[in-house]
């Protein structure tokens, strides 16, 4: 009381001024902390959004550029094919060059090699001086010459380099954007004899990259290591195929190592951007995958915004304080004075008092309101956050952690220790045992100074938290932050899936197989734990897909990859390498028997019916294995090995599975011979044809005759057609092979007496491509100048059992046409009945293995008078294959069968031979008598024998 009096009496009191002056510089240097620290933080959330987002790219531009890889591997590996058939057949000259890859046999090939590569556009042959002799687009071939595009003058000049990427440039054949990977072909001496072409239309680089940059101002960029743009999206396809950069500053770019991320002004739209650079490792080009700044920190802008209006609050609230602190200590000398003045007017003293507390009172409520605002800031961030101090115990945390964890309002409490915060959160609904302590854990590290910076929470129903723990103030406390980051990982974990999964089946790719495999060959080497590849191929499945149509194909391999999925247990690695090509990896083998289970298992299982859109379907599975250490220590060569062994299983029948053998290396090597020599072949016209008769029944006269293919080969002599037609089929070349046939029996049924037809065998391969076959059959006709009825077409059983629509109309279209119809083999598939109702047919033929077993085998005469009496209650001729005997063919008399083909009366014969049985039997019909048909049934008889 005495102290304020005295203070009052002189007017100038010292020490309540020494307090507003000590009041105001706290407030500052409390207000100046914390903008600095909010400063500080602001940085740091800044530095850290550039950083998960450049990683974002760099993760980006890497799966981008491994795929990119991939398509360019693909076209590289054809290419070589190519260029080892120049090697090994010996082809030295331009001319050689020109007619051994100028062929329609070659078109058929390029077109089979790139079918199931959709990223390959185009594959092309260009001759010594740029003219284009084929391409897989289709046949005939444009007049296209290349002759002055950038990639011929630096191939064809002295010093070629092996390969060259060109200049995007729109395709003479296709009219689009794309880019030609060019490769030389080489005579021995060096002459250049041509060029070999792959084509990848730009638009499908665009079309991916626009699905994968939703995010705004994303930019993703293929480029030439020396600037060349090649694609872009967004596109800019004006500047296509300029130089956007030089080679000096992609190399700049790449200089921050692997991954590097770097903010650059962009050369297209001289924006600021994040950009993300990979280099393909085996090509001169690069990704570079790019945000906007702007995009890139759209999310830290928002958490500025944020945490500016928490510091607002903040200043404000000390303002407020500081504001306060100086109206106390002016009323409290004002009360002094009072005192001083009027120490007996003690009423009017308690009542400055009284509105003194008022005052303070209001002043206590305006602080704590600013409290709540600030709160309320705090609450409204879309992220959690709590605040820890320096002996981590818990001091602020947001009502967003709160709905985050579902927990209770008063289950986080100032104050907190860890032990405290993990039973809270043990209590939370939706945490699951061990979520609360696989957070707590890291925070607890966190505070003893080690772990700072982000790690992701993963919780047991899925979702995941990208947690930050990071410094909050010098005195040691520090700041977590929680952001839900499902979604995000989740489409990290897709992009990653889809470049190396196979999109239809969702089993794992080439890719993904090739590096498990290394993994696993490498494990195999090292440490002696064995592992085995196997290749499957599924049999016939190209006839189905081209009969029944893509749709079907794809549900028919969804089914059999999921099939195969069963089969295999989790540590083994399902792929699908394309088409119908299949793969397991088996690891963890202790006995060699165990691959030969798992392969029968897999023949079983894949080869049960098949029920797809109501339609019951038959497949074969052939597979090869090959097992590491012992069959090879590389990736590679294990899988070398394994498709040749598949090889041999195909060869073998199908259907079965073989082991690799040493052996088999060079039966390889003979294969691939005689595919190469088939495709020489029909150019060097080492095909022909021999004619079996034809007899009609009771009065065994010639009505026609079966053209037969030979083969005769410089080396192995005669070859009969079932040597060589199944691969001619699996490589497509029955296509013109079997064009040649038509036209050729067709030439020779002109010389025959005008009754007499000629039968020739289609495959289903032929059947597939119906356009094509009736576009062959009306040229065979128009070219012999013969009336369609003429000729007969022998379709197998087997082939009507993939049967469709589209055959039904190409079987039609050639009804139409006048050209007779027979069903070969009858018997040998299954409900052969219903087909002879469905399909358009004029003859039957009752294949040879039940007229083997007539007349004594029951079976085979119960089968054969079925079969007779129904085709004579639907007005169809029937043939009776391969007899042999005259019994046979006195109990196919009793049937009344209406045609006989066989030994008895005719093997297959050269044209001449053909041509004087027919013209011998007329002779002798002019002569009459039965005794004639005799002397041809006798004559036939002795040539089969010879
Ligand atoms: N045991 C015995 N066999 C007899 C008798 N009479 C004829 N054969 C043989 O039976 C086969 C009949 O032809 P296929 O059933 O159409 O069966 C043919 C046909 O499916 C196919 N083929 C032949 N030429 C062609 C062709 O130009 N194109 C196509 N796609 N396939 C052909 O090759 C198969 C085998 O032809 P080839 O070896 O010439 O064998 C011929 C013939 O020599 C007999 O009394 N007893």
């Amino acid at each position: 009381m005495r102290r304020f009096r005295h203070g009052g009496a002189d007017g100038a009191s010292p020490a309540p001024s020494r307090s507003v002056v000590a009041l105001v510089a706290s407030g500052a240097v409390l207000g100046l902390l914390v903008a600095l620290g909010a400063a500080s933080l602001a940085w740091n959330l800044r530095q850290r959004q550039l950083q998960e987002n450049g990683e974002d790219l760099a993760r980006l531009s890497f799966v981008l550029a491994e795929q990119t890889e991939q398509s360019l591997q693909s076209i590289t590996l054809l290419q070589r094919r190519i260029l080892e058939e120049v090697r090994n057949g010996q082809i030295d000259t331009p001319e050689a060059f020109r007619q051994r890859f100028g062929s329609p046999a070659f078109n058929q090939a390029l077109h089979d090699r790139i079918d199931g590569l959709p990223q390959i556009n185009e594959l092309g042959i260009v001759d010594n001086t740029g003219q284009l002799v084929n391409f897989s687009r289709g046949w005939p071939i444009p007049a296209v010459n290349v002759g002055d595009r950038d990639y011929f003058h630096r191939l064809s000049g002295e010093a070629a380099p092996p390969y060259v990427i060109s200049r995007p440039m729109r395709s003479r054949s296709s009219g689009n954007w794309t880019i030609f990977l060019a490769r030389r072909a080489s005579a021995p001496d060096g002459t250049l004899l041509g060029l070999v072409l792959g084509a990848i239309e730009l638009s499908s680089f665009e079309k991916l990259y626009s699905r994968i940059a939703t995010e705004e101002g994303l930019a993703i960029t293929l480029v030439r290591r020396d600037g060349v743009l090649l694609a872009r999206f967004p596109a800019r396809g004006e500047i296509t195929g300029q130089a956007v950069g030089t080679a000096e500053r992609f190399q700049q770019l790449l200089a921050g190592g692997e991954h590097s991320v770097t903010i650059q002004n962009s050369l297209i739209d001289d924006q600021s951007r994040l950009m993300a650079v990979q280099a393909l490792p085996s090509y001169p080009m690069g990704i570079n995958v790019s945000q906007t700044l702007h995009a890139a920190l759209a999310e830290w802008r928002q958490e500025a915004a944020a945490l500016a209006l928490a510091v607002l609050l903040i200043e404000g609230g000390i303002a407020g304080m500081v504001v306060l602190g100086l109206r106390q200590l002016r009323a409290q000398g004002r009360l002094a004075e009072a005192w001083a003045e009027r120490a007996e007017a003690g009423r009017a003293a308690a009542l400055a008092e009284l509105a003194l507390a008022r005052e303070r009172e209001a002043a206590e409520r305006e602080a704590r309101l600013k409290d709540r605002r600030f709160a309320r800031a705090l609450d409204a961030m879309g992220q959690g956050l709590c605040m820890f101090d320096a002996a981590g115990r818990l001091l602020v945390h947001n009502a967003t952690l709160h709905a985050m964890l579902q927990l209770p309002p008063e289950a986080l409490q100032a104050g907190m220790p860890f032990e405290a915060l993990e039973a809270a959160l043990s209590r939370s609904t939706i945490l699951r045992p061990g979520d609360a302590a696989a957070l707590v854990a890291p925070l607890r590290e966190a505070s003893r100074g080690g772990r700072q910076g982000s790690f992701v929470w993963r919780w047991a129903d899925g979702r995941s938290f990208a947690v930050t723990v990071q410094p909050a103030t010098e005195e040691g406390s520090w700041l977590a932050s929680f952001e839900e980051v499902t979604e995000r990982l989740r489409a990290e974990q897709q992009i990653l899936h889809m470049a190396q999964h196979d999109a239809l089946t969702g089993l794992a790719n080439r890719t993904l197989l090739h590096e498990r495999l290394r993994q696993a060959a490498a494990a195999a080497a090292a440490r002696g734990e064995r592992c085995a590849l196997l290749c499957l191929d599924l049999d016939h499945f190209k006839v189905v897909n081209d009969t029944l149509g893509h749709p079907v194909g794809d549900a028919l391999l969804q089914e059999v990859a999921r099939r195969l999925g069963c089969c295999v247990r989790d540590a083994d690695t399902a792929a699908r390498l394309g088409g119908d090509e299949f793969a397991v990896l088996q690891t963890g083998i202790s006995q060699p028997g165990e691959v030969a289970q798992l392969a029968q298992r897999l023949i079983e299982e894949l080869s049960r019916p098949y029920e797809i859109g109501g339609r019951q379907l038959a497949l074969g599975v052939s597979i090869g294995s090959a097992l590491a250490p012992e069959d090879g220590e590389t990736g590679e060569t294990l899988l070398r090995h394994a498709d040749f062994a598949l090889y041999s299983a195909k060869a073998e029948g199908r259907g079965r599975h073989r082991v690799f053998e040493p052996a088999m290396n060079t039966r390889m090597q003979a294969r691939l011979a005689l595919e190469a020599e088939l495709r020489r072949a029909l150019e060097e016209g080492e095909f022909h044809l021999l004619f079996q008769p034809l007899l009609s029944l009771p009065d065994r006269q010639v009505v026609g005759f079966e053209a037969l293919l030979r083969w005769r080969h410089p080396r192995h002599g005669l070859m009969a057609p079932d040597s060589f037609i199944p691969l001619a089929e699996e490589t497509g070349l029955i296509v013109p092979i079997g064009h040649w046939v038509l036209r050729e029996a067709c030439r020779e049924m002109r010389r025959w007496p005008g009754h007499c037809r000629v039968a020739v065998n289609l495959s289903p391969v032929q059947l597939a491509d119906g356009p094509a076959l009736l576009r062959s059959v009306e040229d065979a006709l128009a070219a012999s100048g013969e009336p369609a009825g003429r000729l007969e077409l022998e379709i197998t059983e087997s082939a009507m059992l993939r049967g469709t629509e589209e055959v039904l109309d190409t079987l039609r279209r050639l009804k139409e046409r006048g050209v007779r119809l027979a069903m070969d083999d009858f018997g040998t598939g299954y409900s052969s009945l219903g087909y002879l109702r469905t399909f358009p047919f004029d003859k039957v033929k009752i294949d040879r293995s039940f007229v083997r077993d007539l007349p004594h085998d029951g079976e085979s005469r119960a089968i054969v008078h079925a079969v007779i009496g129904l085709c004579g209650t639907l007005g169809l001729t029937v043939t009776a294959e391969g007899v042999e005997t005259e019994e046979q063919l006195a109990q196919l008399q009793r049937e009344n069968c209406s045609e006989v083909q066989g030994y008895l009366f005719g093997a297959p014969q050269p044209a001449e031979e053909a041509l004087r049985l027919v013209r011998g039997a007329a002779a002798r019909r002019q002569d009459g008598g039965a005794a004639g048909t005799a002397q041809v049934a006798g004559l036939a008889a002795d040539e089969a024998r010879a």
